[in-house]
Protein backbone atom coordinates (compact mmCIF):
# COMPACT_ATOMS: atom_id res chain seq x y z
CA UNK A 1 0.00 0.00 0.00
CA UNK A 2 1.26 3.49 -0.45
CA UNK A 3 0.08 6.87 1.55
CA UNK A 4 -2.23 9.11 -0.31
CA UNK A 5 -0.69 13.00 0.88
CA UNK A 6 -2.96 15.99 0.95
CA UNK A 7 -2.50 18.91 -0.20
CA UNK A 8 -1.78 20.69 3.18
CA UNK A 9 0.47 17.55 4.34
CA UNK A 10 2.89 17.76 0.38
CA UNK A 11 3.53 21.38 1.55
CA UNK A 12 4.30 20.87 4.99
CA UNK A 13 6.51 18.00 3.72
CA UNK A 14 8.19 20.59 0.67
CA UNK A 15 8.43 23.10 3.38
CA UNK A 16 10.32 21.07 5.78
CA UNK A 17 12.55 19.55 3.19
CA UNK A 18 13.51 22.45 1.62
CA UNK A 19 13.72 24.16 5.40
CA UNK A 20 16.61 21.65 6.18
CA UNK A 21 18.82 23.22 3.10
CA UNK A 22 18.84 19.86 0.97
CA UNK A 23 16.99 21.19 -2.33
CA UNK A 24 15.60 24.27 -3.12
CA UNK A 25 11.77 24.86 -4.46
CA UNK A 26 13.51 26.14 -7.60
CA UNK A 27 15.38 22.40 -8.12
CA UNK A 28 11.82 21.05 -6.98
CA UNK A 29 9.80 22.57 -9.79
CA UNK A 30 12.60 21.63 -12.35
CA UNK A 31 12.36 18.15 -11.27
CA UNK A 32 8.75 18.45 -11.34
CA UNK A 33 8.66 19.54 -14.69
CA UNK A 34 11.07 17.45 -15.92
CA UNK A 35 8.75 14.85 -14.59
CA UNK A 36 5.85 15.94 -16.48
CA UNK A 37 8.26 16.19 -19.91
CA UNK A 38 9.57 12.00 -19.16
CA UNK A 39 5.65 10.82 -18.17
CA UNK A 40 4.46 12.63 -21.79
CA UNK A 41 6.69 10.97 -24.02
CA UNK A 42 6.58 8.00 -22.15
CA UNK A 43 2.79 7.72 -22.13
CA UNK A 44 2.39 9.10 -26.04
CA UNK A 45 5.56 7.29 -27.96
CA UNK A 46 3.96 8.79 -31.00
CA UNK A 47 4.60 12.38 -29.71
CA UNK A 48 8.20 11.24 -29.93
CA UNK A 49 9.07 13.61 -32.97
CA UNK A 50 8.88 16.78 -32.53
CA UNK A 51 8.71 18.25 -35.81
CA UNK A 52 5.78 20.16 -36.60
CA UNK A 53 3.77 19.58 -33.00
CA UNK A 54 2.62 22.24 -31.44
CA UNK A 55 1.60 22.26 -27.71
CA UNK A 56 -0.07 24.66 -25.83
CA UNK A 57 0.79 25.15 -22.16
CA UNK A 58 -1.88 26.81 -19.88
CA UNK A 59 -0.45 28.29 -16.45
CA UNK A 60 -1.59 29.27 -12.93
CA UNK A 61 -0.82 32.00 -10.79
CA UNK A 62 0.95 29.77 -8.63
CA UNK A 63 3.46 27.35 -8.22
CA UNK A 64 1.21 24.97 -10.41
CA UNK A 65 1.53 27.46 -13.48
CA UNK A 66 5.39 27.35 -12.59
CA UNK A 67 5.60 23.80 -13.27
CA UNK A 68 4.20 24.66 -16.70
CA UNK A 69 6.80 27.41 -17.63
CA UNK A 70 9.50 24.67 -17.08
CA UNK A 71 7.40 21.94 -19.33
CA UNK A 72 7.12 24.45 -22.07
CA UNK A 73 10.62 25.14 -21.34
CA UNK A 74 11.77 21.70 -22.23
CA UNK A 75 8.62 21.04 -24.70
CA UNK A 76 10.64 23.97 -27.03
CA UNK A 77 13.75 22.46 -25.71
CA UNK A 78 12.74 19.45 -27.71
CA UNK A 79 11.68 21.34 -30.84
CA UNK A 80 8.60 21.57 -30.20
CA UNK A 81 6.14 24.69 -31.63
CA UNK A 82 4.85 25.93 -28.08
CA UNK A 83 2.08 28.53 -26.66
CA UNK A 84 2.16 29.35 -23.33
CA UNK A 85 -0.94 31.24 -21.56
CA UNK A 86 -0.88 32.62 -18.12
CA UNK A 87 -3.92 33.45 -16.14
CA UNK A 88 -3.36 36.39 -14.27
CA UNK A 89 -0.20 38.79 -13.67
CA UNK A 90 3.29 37.64 -14.46
CA UNK A 91 4.24 40.35 -11.56
CA UNK A 92 2.71 38.58 -9.30
CA UNK A 93 3.72 35.06 -9.38
CA UNK A 94 5.76 33.18 -6.62
CA UNK A 95 8.94 33.63 -7.04
CA UNK A 96 9.82 30.09 -8.32
CA UNK A 97 7.31 30.66 -10.56
CA UNK A 98 8.48 33.89 -11.55
CA UNK A 99 11.74 32.29 -12.24
CA UNK A 100 10.63 29.87 -14.68
CA UNK A 101 8.48 32.65 -16.46
CA UNK A 102 11.36 34.95 -16.98
CA UNK A 103 13.17 31.98 -17.81
CA UNK A 104 10.59 30.66 -20.94
CA UNK A 105 10.22 34.45 -21.81
CA UNK A 106 13.42 34.73 -22.14
CA UNK A 107 15.64 38.28 -23.06
CA UNK A 108 16.56 40.78 -26.13
CA UNK A 109 15.85 39.50 -29.46
CA UNK A 110 15.15 35.82 -27.90
CA UNK A 111 11.68 37.34 -26.23
CA UNK A 112 8.66 35.32 -26.73
CA UNK A 113 5.24 36.06 -25.58
CA UNK A 114 3.31 34.75 -23.05
CA UNK A 115 -0.50 34.95 -23.96
CA UNK A 116 -3.98 35.56 -21.37
CA UNK A 117 -5.97 32.77 -20.55
CA UNK A 118 -8.58 34.58 -22.59
CA UNK A 119 -6.39 34.39 -25.73
CA UNK A 120 -6.94 30.66 -25.95
CA UNK A 121 -9.79 30.12 -27.48
CA UNK A 122 -9.44 32.33 -30.65
CA UNK A 123 -5.74 30.76 -30.68
CA UNK A 124 -7.59 27.30 -31.30
CA UNK A 125 -10.30 29.01 -33.48
CA UNK A 126 -7.53 30.25 -35.38
CA UNK A 127 -4.69 27.45 -35.62
CA UNK A 128 -6.18 24.45 -35.32
CA UNK A 129 -6.27 21.68 -32.41
CA UNK A 130 -2.93 21.18 -30.53
CA UNK A 131 -1.44 17.83 -30.46
CA UNK A 132 -0.67 18.54 -26.51
CA UNK A 133 -2.39 20.40 -24.26
CA UNK A 134 -0.83 20.79 -20.47
CA UNK A 135 -3.26 22.11 -17.89
CA UNK A 136 -0.76 23.55 -15.46
CA UNK A 137 -3.44 26.50 -14.26
CA UNK A 138 -4.48 25.22 -10.65
CA UNK A 139 -2.40 22.21 -8.50
CA UNK A 140 -3.23 21.67 -4.77
CA UNK A 141 -3.21 25.28 -4.09
CA UNK A 142 -7.19 25.59 -5.72
CA UNK A 143 -9.11 27.65 -3.31
CA UNK A 144 -12.38 28.15 -4.47
CA UNK A 145 -14.15 27.40 -7.72
CA UNK A 146 -13.09 28.19 -10.97
CA UNK A 147 -14.40 30.94 -13.04
CA UNK A 148 -16.52 30.72 -16.27
CA UNK A 149 -14.01 32.04 -18.63
CA UNK A 150 -11.27 29.38 -17.09
CA UNK A 151 -13.30 26.89 -17.14
CA UNK A 152 -14.13 27.71 -21.10
CA UNK A 153 -10.46 28.17 -21.92
CA UNK A 154 -9.58 24.49 -20.21
CA UNK A 155 -12.67 22.99 -22.22
CA UNK A 156 -11.81 24.22 -25.40
CA UNK A 157 -8.18 23.08 -25.15
CA UNK A 158 -8.73 19.62 -23.99
CA UNK A 159 -11.88 18.75 -26.02
CA UNK A 160 -9.93 19.96 -28.93
CA UNK A 161 -6.24 18.98 -28.23
CA UNK A 162 -4.97 15.35 -29.50
CA UNK A 163 -3.63 14.22 -26.22
CA UNK A 164 -4.18 16.31 -23.12
CA UNK A 165 -1.87 16.62 -19.50
CA UNK A 166 -2.59 17.28 -15.98
CA UNK A 167 0.09 18.85 -14.07
CA UNK A 168 -0.49 17.49 -10.36
CA UNK A 169 -4.82 17.54 -10.79
CA UNK A 170 -6.71 18.95 -13.33
CA UNK A 171 -7.87 22.28 -12.48
CA UNK A 172 -10.56 22.99 -10.62
CA UNK A 173 -10.95 19.38 -8.74
CA UNK A 174 -9.75 19.72 -5.11
CA UNK A 175 -6.45 17.53 -4.38
CA UNK A 176 -7.84 16.46 -1.13
CA UNK A 177 -11.28 15.32 -1.54
CA UNK A 178 -12.06 15.00 -5.58
CA UNK A 179 -14.77 17.49 -5.16
CA UNK A 180 -15.15 20.38 -7.97
CA UNK A 181 -15.22 23.01 -6.16
CA UNK A 182 -17.82 25.33 -6.90
CA UNK A 183 -19.34 24.51 -10.59
CA UNK A 184 -18.69 21.05 -11.53
CA UNK A 185 -16.63 21.34 -14.85
CA UNK A 186 -16.83 17.60 -15.57
CA UNK A 187 -13.42 17.22 -17.68
CA UNK A 188 -11.17 14.43 -18.12
CA UNK A 189 -7.67 14.71 -19.48
CA UNK A 190 -5.56 11.89 -20.90
CA UNK A 191 -2.61 11.68 -18.67
CA UNK A 192 -1.88 13.65 -15.16
CA UNK A 193 1.53 13.44 -13.28
CA UNK A 194 1.92 14.25 -9.87
CA UNK A 195 4.35 14.29 -7.41
CA UNK A 196 6.09 12.32 -4.76
CA UNK A 197 2.79 10.28 -3.61
CA UNK A 198 -0.68 10.54 -5.25
CA UNK A 199 -3.50 12.42 -3.44
CA UNK A 200 -6.68 11.37 -2.41
CA UNK A 201 -8.11 13.98 -5.01
CA UNK A 202 -7.04 11.04 -7.64
CA UNK A 203 -8.86 8.76 -6.22
CA UNK A 204 -11.76 9.78 -4.73
CA UNK A 205 -15.30 11.53 -5.94
CA UNK A 206 -15.35 12.91 -9.55
CA UNK A 207 -11.25 12.86 -9.29
CA UNK A 208 -11.43 9.07 -10.23
CA UNK A 209 -12.95 9.99 -13.49
CA UNK A 210 -10.86 12.71 -14.29
CA UNK A 211 -7.98 11.25 -15.63
CA UNK A 212 -7.69 8.07 -17.77
CA UNK A 213 -4.08 7.58 -16.67
CA UNK A 214 -2.05 8.54 -13.28
CA UNK A 215 1.81 8.77 -13.00
CA UNK A 216 3.56 9.44 -10.04
CA UNK A 217 7.04 11.08 -10.38
CA UNK A 218 9.53 10.60 -7.91
CA UNK A 219 10.75 14.25 -7.30
CA UNK A 220 13.79 13.41 -4.53
CA UNK A 221 11.49 14.18 -1.33
CA UNK A 222 12.20 11.94 1.53
CA UNK A 223 9.86 8.84 2.10
CA UNK A 224 7.67 9.40 5.33
CA UNK A 225 7.20 6.40 7.38
CA UNK A 226 3.77 5.97 7.57
CA UNK A 227 1.62 8.50 10.03
CA UNK A 228 -1.73 7.69 11.36
CA UNK A 229 -3.05 11.00 9.61
CA UNK A 230 -1.92 9.23 6.60
CA UNK A 231 -4.58 7.65 4.30
CA UNK A 232 -3.32 4.42 3.00
CA UNK A 233 -4.24 3.31 -0.80
CA UNK A 234 -4.66 -0.13 -1.49
CA UNK A 235 -3.19 -0.24 -4.37
CA UNK A 236 -0.68 -2.97 -4.83
CA UNK A 237 -1.58 -5.48 -7.71
CA UNK A 238 -1.49 -8.67 -5.63
CA UNK A 239 -2.75 -7.27 -2.74
CA UNK A 240 -4.38 -10.09 -1.08
CA UNK A 241 -1.69 -13.09 -1.15
CA UNK A 242 -1.72 -13.25 2.47
CA UNK A 243 -5.30 -14.12 2.33
CA UNK A 244 -5.03 -17.09 -0.38
CA UNK A 245 -2.47 -18.64 1.65
CA UNK A 246 -4.09 -21.32 4.15
CA UNK A 247 -1.83 -23.14 6.93
CA UNK A 248 -1.25 -26.82 5.66
CA UNK A 249 -1.47 -27.85 9.05
CA UNK A 250 -5.19 -26.60 10.37
CA UNK A 251 -7.89 -28.36 10.36
CA UNK A 252 -11.54 -26.65 9.41
CA UNK A 253 -12.53 -25.29 12.87
CA UNK A 254 -8.36 -23.72 12.42
CA UNK A 255 -10.44 -21.19 9.77
CA UNK A 256 -13.25 -20.29 11.64
CA UNK A 257 -17.09 -20.82 11.95
CA UNK A 258 -19.14 -17.68 10.36
CA UNK A 259 -22.33 -17.67 11.25
CA UNK A 260 -25.03 -15.86 8.71
CA UNK A 261 -28.81 -14.76 9.36
CA UNK A 262 -30.99 -15.11 7.26
CA UNK A 263 -34.13 -13.15 6.42
CA UNK A 264 -37.82 -15.20 6.05
CA UNK A 265 -38.96 -16.88 2.87
CA UNK A 266 -38.89 -14.97 0.08
CA UNK A 267 -35.66 -13.13 1.65
CA UNK A 268 -33.21 -15.93 1.73
CA UNK A 269 -30.89 -14.87 -1.19
CA UNK A 270 -29.26 -12.04 0.07
CA UNK A 271 -27.86 -14.49 3.29
CA UNK A 272 -27.26 -16.97 1.10
CA UNK A 273 -25.02 -15.00 -1.56
CA UNK A 274 -23.01 -13.65 2.19
CA UNK A 275 -22.67 -17.17 3.11
CA UNK A 276 -21.26 -18.69 -0.21
CA UNK A 277 -18.66 -16.01 -0.13
CA UNK A 278 -17.77 -16.52 3.69
CA UNK A 279 -17.34 -19.93 2.61
CA UNK A 280 -15.22 -19.22 -0.70
CA UNK A 281 -13.23 -16.93 1.49
CA UNK A 282 -11.87 -19.34 3.47
CA UNK A 283 -13.98 -19.83 6.62
CA UNK A 284 -13.36 -23.67 7.61
CA UNK A 285 -17.40 -23.52 8.07
CA UNK A 286 -20.53 -21.78 7.21
CA UNK A 287 -23.60 -21.90 8.64
CA UNK A 288 -26.79 -19.99 7.76
CA UNK A 289 -29.48 -18.77 10.83
CA UNK A 290 -32.74 -19.17 9.42
CA UNK A 291 -36.37 -18.44 10.87
CA UNK A 292 -38.08 -21.72 11.09
CA UNK A 293 -40.77 -20.23 8.15
CA UNK A 294 -38.08 -20.07 5.62
CA UNK A 295 -36.10 -23.53 6.29
CA UNK A 296 -37.25 -25.44 3.35
CA UNK A 297 -36.43 -22.29 1.09
CA UNK A 298 -32.85 -21.99 2.05
CA UNK A 299 -32.42 -26.03 3.17
CA UNK A 300 -33.58 -27.05 -0.77
CA UNK A 301 -30.30 -24.29 -2.01
CA UNK A 302 -27.20 -25.36 0.04
CA UNK A 303 -24.87 -27.44 0.38
CA UNK A 304 -21.28 -27.32 2.16
CA UNK A 305 -23.21 -24.51 3.96
CA UNK A 306 -24.94 -25.60 6.70
CA UNK A 307 -28.62 -24.54 8.74
CA UNK A 308 -29.74 -24.02 11.51
CA UNK A 309 -33.10 -22.85 13.23
CA UNK A 310 -33.50 -19.23 14.67
CA UNK A 311 -36.65 -17.91 15.73
CA UNK A 312 -35.70 -15.05 17.97
CA UNK A 313 -32.46 -13.20 19.91
CA UNK A 314 -32.91 -16.08 22.87
CA UNK A 315 -32.49 -18.74 19.96
CA UNK A 316 -29.61 -16.55 18.65
CA UNK A 317 -28.12 -16.92 22.48
CA UNK A 318 -28.60 -20.75 22.58
CA UNK A 319 -26.52 -21.32 19.12
CA UNK A 320 -23.96 -18.72 19.92
CA UNK A 321 -23.28 -21.12 23.37
CA UNK A 322 -21.15 -23.06 20.32
CA UNK A 323 -18.04 -21.26 20.87
CA UNK A 324 -16.53 -22.10 18.08
CA UNK A 325 -18.66 -19.64 15.87
CA UNK A 326 -16.25 -16.81 15.20
CA UNK A 327 -18.19 -14.22 13.56
CA UNK A 328 -21.18 -13.21 12.35
CA UNK A 329 -22.71 -11.57 9.64
CA UNK A 330 -26.19 -9.67 10.41
CA UNK A 331 -28.06 -7.04 7.92
CA UNK A 332 -28.19 -8.75 4.44
CA UNK A 333 -32.33 -9.68 3.68
CA UNK A 334 -32.58 -9.46 7.29
CA UNK A 335 -35.59 -7.22 7.39
CA UNK A 336 -36.10 -3.45 9.28
CA UNK A 337 -37.19 -3.38 12.37
CA UNK A 338 -37.26 -4.36 16.19
CA UNK A 339 -36.84 -8.37 15.45
CA UNK A 340 -33.34 -7.15 13.73
CA UNK A 341 -32.83 -4.72 16.40
CA UNK A 342 -32.75 -7.71 18.79
CA UNK A 343 -30.33 -9.74 16.79
CA UNK A 344 -27.93 -7.32 16.26
CA UNK A 345 -28.12 -6.35 20.10
CA UNK A 346 -27.66 -10.41 20.89
CA UNK A 347 -24.52 -10.92 18.80
CA UNK A 348 -22.76 -7.68 19.96
CA UNK A 349 -23.01 -9.19 23.41
CA UNK A 350 -21.55 -12.71 22.66
CA UNK A 351 -18.65 -10.94 22.00
CA UNK A 352 -17.37 -12.07 18.26
CA UNK A 353 -16.31 -10.78 15.17
CA UNK A 354 -19.59 -9.07 13.72
CA UNK A 355 -20.15 -7.45 10.70
CA UNK A 356 -23.30 -5.91 10.15
CA UNK A 357 -24.97 -4.73 6.94
CA UNK A 358 -27.49 -3.06 5.02
CA UNK A 359 -31.11 -3.80 7.60
CA UNK A 360 -28.82 -4.30 10.20
CA UNK A 361 -27.70 -0.86 9.63
CA UNK A 362 -31.10 0.75 8.90
CA UNK A 363 -32.84 -0.68 11.84
CA UNK A 364 -31.30 1.62 13.85
CA UNK A 365 -32.00 4.81 11.65
CA UNK A 366 -33.97 6.31 14.63
CA UNK A 367 -31.13 6.24 17.25
CA UNK A 368 -27.85 5.22 15.92
CA UNK A 369 -26.15 6.28 19.08
CA UNK A 370 -27.96 2.90 20.49
CA UNK A 371 -26.27 0.62 17.89
CA UNK A 372 -22.86 3.50 18.67
CA UNK A 373 -23.41 2.25 22.35
CA UNK A 374 -22.89 -1.38 21.56
CA UNK A 375 -20.79 -2.11 18.87
CA UNK A 376 -17.75 0.69 20.81
CA UNK A 377 -14.72 -0.94 21.06
CA UNK A 378 -15.90 -4.27 19.64
CA UNK A 379 -14.77 -6.08 16.31
CA UNK A 380 -17.13 -5.01 13.94
CA UNK A 381 -17.34 -3.53 11.03
CA UNK A 382 -20.47 -1.72 9.38
CA UNK A 383 -20.69 -1.71 5.38
CA UNK A 384 -22.96 0.86 4.83
CA UNK A 385 -23.99 2.45 1.17
CA UNK A 386 -24.27 5.76 0.61
CA UNK A 387 -27.88 5.52 2.29
CA UNK A 388 -27.62 3.27 4.88
CA UNK A 389 -24.91 6.07 5.69
CA UNK A 390 -26.38 8.84 5.53
CA UNK A 391 -29.30 6.73 7.85
CA UNK A 392 -26.60 6.31 10.70
CA UNK A 393 -24.33 9.72 10.50
CA UNK A 394 -27.11 12.51 8.38
CA UNK A 395 -24.73 14.89 9.46
CA UNK A 396 -21.66 13.44 7.82
CA UNK A 397 -23.87 12.59 5.00
CA UNK A 398 -25.13 16.07 4.41
CA UNK A 399 -21.07 17.61 4.51
CA UNK A 400 -19.71 15.29 2.17
CA UNK A 401 -23.33 15.98 -0.23
CA UNK A 402 -22.59 19.78 -0.08
CA UNK A 403 -21.27 21.82 -3.08
CA UNK A 404 -17.71 22.58 -1.68
CA UNK A 405 -17.51 26.50 -2.83
CA UNK A 406 -13.87 26.71 -0.90
CA UNK A 407 -11.43 24.34 -0.62
CA UNK A 408 -9.79 21.69 0.71
CA UNK A 409 -13.40 20.18 0.51
CA UNK A 410 -14.49 17.64 3.43
CA UNK A 411 -13.65 14.38 2.20
CA UNK A 412 -15.20 10.80 1.94
CA UNK A 413 -12.14 10.14 4.07
CA UNK A 414 -12.73 12.28 6.86
CA UNK A 415 -16.44 11.56 6.85
CA UNK A 416 -15.75 8.03 6.99
CA UNK A 417 -12.75 8.84 9.69
CA UNK A 418 -15.07 10.82 11.66
CA UNK A 419 -17.55 8.16 11.45
CA UNK A 420 -15.64 5.36 12.78
CA UNK A 421 -14.52 7.42 15.82
CA UNK A 422 -17.84 8.08 16.65
CA UNK A 423 -19.18 4.65 16.30
CA UNK A 424 -15.76 2.91 17.76
CA UNK A 425 -15.69 0.43 15.51
CA UNK A 426 -14.27 0.04 11.67
CA UNK A 427 -16.47 1.85 8.89
CA UNK A 428 -16.83 1.05 5.42
CA UNK A 429 -18.46 3.27 3.25
CA UNK A 430 -18.89 1.61 -0.25
CA UNK A 431 -18.95 3.09 -3.76
CA UNK A 432 -16.63 2.97 -7.01
CA UNK A 433 -14.33 4.99 -4.17
CA UNK A 434 -14.93 2.82 -0.75
CA UNK A 435 -13.39 3.93 2.62
CA UNK A 436 -12.69 2.06 5.62
CA UNK A 437 -11.81 3.77 8.58
CA UNK A 438 -10.97 1.89 12.04
CA UNK A 439 -11.88 3.86 15.10
CA UNK A 440 -7.91 4.71 16.02
CA UNK A 441 -7.98 7.24 12.65
CA UNK A 442 -6.27 4.59 9.92
CA UNK A 443 -7.93 5.06 6.83
CA UNK A 444 -8.20 2.86 4.01
CA UNK A 445 -8.74 4.04 0.30
CA UNK A 446 -9.62 1.39 -2.75
CA UNK A 447 -11.02 3.15 -6.11
CA UNK A 448 -12.55 1.05 -8.76
CA UNK A 449 -11.56 3.40 -11.28
CA UNK A 450 -9.30 3.76 -14.37
CA UNK A 451 -6.35 0.28 -14.39
CA UNK A 452 -9.35 -0.81 -11.79
CA UNK A 453 -12.93 0.02 -12.78
CA UNK A 454 -15.59 -2.37 -12.11
CA UNK A 455 -18.87 -0.71 -13.42
CA UNK A 456 -20.47 -4.11 -13.75
CA UNK A 457 -19.84 -4.52 -9.91
CA UNK A 458 -22.92 -2.27 -9.30
CA UNK A 459 -25.54 -4.87 -9.71
CA UNK A 460 -27.69 -6.21 -7.03
CA UNK A 461 -26.38 -8.29 -4.52
CA UNK A 462 -22.69 -7.11 -4.55
CA UNK A 463 -22.87 -5.64 -1.36
CA UNK A 464 -24.01 -8.92 0.31
CA UNK A 465 -21.19 -10.78 -0.72
CA UNK A 466 -19.31 -8.31 0.43
CA UNK A 467 -20.53 -8.42 3.57
CA UNK A 468 -20.03 -12.14 3.38
CA UNK A 469 -16.08 -11.80 2.32
CA UNK A 470 -15.55 -9.11 5.71
CA UNK A 471 -17.33 -11.81 7.56
CA UNK A 472 -15.02 -15.35 6.34
CA UNK A 473 -12.18 -13.09 6.91
CA UNK A 474 -13.17 -12.26 10.47
CA UNK A 475 -13.79 -15.50 11.14
CA UNK A 476 -10.44 -16.63 9.73
CA UNK A 477 -8.97 -14.24 12.29
CA UNK A 478 -8.41 -11.16 10.15
CA UNK A 479 -8.62 -7.92 12.62
CA UNK A 480 -11.82 -5.45 11.30
CA UNK A 481 -9.76 -2.95 9.40
CA UNK A 482 -7.79 -6.00 7.33
CA UNK A 483 -11.15 -7.87 6.84
CA UNK A 484 -12.73 -4.76 5.39
CA UNK A 485 -9.20 -3.94 3.05
CA UNK A 486 -8.49 -7.32 1.79
CA UNK A 487 -12.45 -7.99 0.95
CA UNK A 488 -12.37 -4.87 -0.83
CA UNK A 489 -9.86 -5.49 -2.96
CA UNK A 490 -10.90 -8.93 -3.57
CA UNK A 491 -14.36 -8.30 -4.32
CA UNK A 492 -13.30 -5.69 -6.92
CA UNK A 493 -10.64 -8.25 -8.36
CA UNK A 494 -13.28 -11.00 -8.69
CA UNK A 495 -15.56 -8.36 -10.74
CA UNK A 496 -12.79 -7.24 -13.14
CA UNK A 497 -11.69 -11.44 -13.23
CA UNK A 498 -15.40 -12.08 -13.93
CA UNK A 499 -15.63 -9.06 -16.79
CA UNK A 500 -19.12 -8.10 -18.81
CA UNK A 501 -21.90 -9.62 -17.51
CA UNK A 502 -21.02 -9.86 -13.60
CA UNK A 503 -23.75 -10.87 -11.82
CA UNK A 504 -23.73 -11.45 -7.43
CA UNK A 505 -23.77 -15.24 -7.78
CA UNK A 506 -20.47 -14.71 -9.92
CA UNK A 507 -18.30 -12.70 -7.54
CA UNK A 508 -17.73 -15.88 -5.01
CA UNK A 509 -17.22 -18.07 -7.91
CA UNK A 510 -14.35 -15.96 -9.47
CA UNK A 511 -12.80 -16.03 -6.05
CA UNK A 512 -10.96 -18.88 -6.21
CA UNK A 513 -9.01 -17.73 -9.61
CA UNK A 514 -8.47 -14.88 -8.23
CA UNK A 515 -6.84 -16.41 -5.05
CA UNK A 516 -4.85 -18.97 -7.01
CA UNK A 517 -3.45 -16.34 -9.37
CA UNK A 518 -2.18 -14.75 -5.80
CA UNK A 519 -0.39 -17.36 -4.57
N1 LIG B 1 4.32 20.88 -2.77
C1 LIG B 1 5.36 20.41 -3.44
O1 LIG B 1 6.14 19.66 -2.90
C2 LIG B 1 5.61 20.80 -4.84
C3 LIG B 1 4.67 21.56 -5.54
N2 LIG B 1 4.81 21.83 -6.83
C4 LIG B 1 3.72 22.46 -7.57
O2 LIG B 1 3.15 23.51 -6.83
C5 LIG B 1 1.74 23.38 -6.86
C6 LIG B 1 1.15 24.06 -5.70
O3 LIG B 1 1.46 25.40 -5.83
P1 LIG B 1 0.67 26.54 -5.06
O4 LIG B 1 0.61 26.20 -3.64
O5 LIG B 1 1.32 27.82 -5.44
O6 LIG B 1 -0.78 26.40 -5.64
P2 LIG B 1 -1.43 26.50 -7.11
O7 LIG B 1 -2.26 25.30 -7.28
O8 LIG B 1 -0.42 26.78 -8.15
O9 LIG B 1 -2.44 27.73 -7.02
C7 LIG B 1 -2.29 28.75 -6.07
C8 LIG B 1 -2.64 30.07 -6.70
O10 LIG B 1 -3.91 30.04 -7.28
C9 LIG B 1 -4.76 31.04 -6.70
N3 LIG B 1 -6.10 30.46 -6.70
C10 LIG B 1 -6.53 29.37 -6.02
N4 LIG B 1 -7.77 29.05 -6.40
C11 LIG B 1 -8.13 29.96 -7.35
C12 LIG B 1 -9.28 30.14 -8.15
N5 LIG B 1 -10.32 29.32 -8.06
N6 LIG B 1 -9.29 31.15 -9.03
C13 LIG B 1 -8.24 31.99 -9.14
N7 LIG B 1 -7.13 31.86 -8.41
C14 LIG B 1 -7.06 30.87 -7.53
C15 LIG B 1 -4.16 31.33 -5.38
O11 LIG B 1 -4.49 32.65 -5.04
P3 LIG B 1 -5.20 33.02 -3.64
O12 LIG B 1 -6.06 31.88 -3.20
O13 LIG B 1 -4.06 33.26 -2.73
O14 LIG B 1 -5.99 34.21 -3.98
C16 LIG B 1 -2.68 31.17 -5.68
O15 LIG B 1 -2.20 32.35 -6.34
C17 LIG B 1 1.51 21.91 -6.92
O16 LIG B 1 0.24 21.58 -7.38
C18 LIG B 1 2.61 21.50 -7.87
O17 LIG B 1 2.19 21.64 -9.21
C19 LIG B 1 5.95 21.40 -7.62
O18 LIG B 1 6.53 22.52 -8.22
C20 LIG B 1 7.03 20.67 -6.88
C21 LIG B 1 6.88 20.37 -5.49
N1 LIG C 1 -19.43 1.96 -10.08
C1 LIG C 1 -18.96 1.03 -9.27
N2 LIG C 1 -17.74 0.51 -9.48
C2 LIG C 1 -17.26 -0.44 -8.64
N3 LIG C 1 -17.92 -0.92 -7.59
C3 LIG C 1 -19.13 -0.44 -7.33
C4 LIG C 1 -19.71 0.56 -8.14
N4 LIG C 1 -20.94 0.83 -7.62
C5 LIG C 1 -21.10 0.03 -6.56
N5 LIG C 1 -20.02 -0.74 -6.38
C6 LIG C 1 -19.83 -1.75 -5.33
O1 LIG C 1 -20.90 -2.68 -5.43
C7 LIG C 1 -21.39 -3.04 -4.15
C8 LIG C 1 -22.86 -2.64 -4.05
O2 LIG C 1 -23.32 -2.85 -2.75
P1 LIG C 1 -24.75 -2.40 -2.26
O3 LIG C 1 -24.97 -0.98 -2.64
O4 LIG C 1 -24.86 -2.75 -0.84
O5 LIG C 1 -25.72 -3.27 -3.14
P2 LIG C 1 -26.64 -4.50 -2.76
O6 LIG C 1 -27.38 -4.11 -1.53
O7 LIG C 1 -27.55 -4.67 -3.94
O8 LIG C 1 -25.78 -5.67 -2.56
C9 LIG C 1 -20.49 -2.34 -3.16
O9 LIG C 1 -19.44 -3.18 -2.77
C10 LIG C 1 -19.92 -1.16 -3.95
O10 LIG C 1 -18.67 -0.76 -3.47
K1 LIG D 1 -3.31 21.41 -12.99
Amino acid sequence: MSNLMTGGQMRTHEQAVIGGGSVTGLALMQRAGQGVFDAISQAFPELSDACGRRALILCGPGNNGGDGFVVAHLLAAAGWAVDVALLGEAGHLPPDAAANHARWVGTGAKRRDVLSLDQVVPLIAAQGAPDLVVDAVFGTGLRRGLSADVVEALRVSIEAARHSVAVDILSGLCADSGKWLGQAADLTVDLTVTFHTAKPGHYLAAGGRATRRLVIVDIGLPVQSARIEDAELIDAPAYSGEVARKDPASHKYGSGHALVLSGGPGRTGAARLAARAALRIGAGLVTIAVPPGAQQEVACQITAIMLTRVADSEALGVVLEDKRYSALCLGPGLGVGERTRSLVSEALSAGRSVVLDADALTSFADDPMSLFEQVRGADVVLTPHGGEFARLFPDLAEQLRAVAETGPAVSKIDVVRAAAARAGCTVLLKGADTVIAAPDGRVRVHAACRERAAPWLATAGAGDVLAGFVTGLMARGLEPLEAASHATWLHVECARAFGPGLIAEDLPEALPGVLKALL
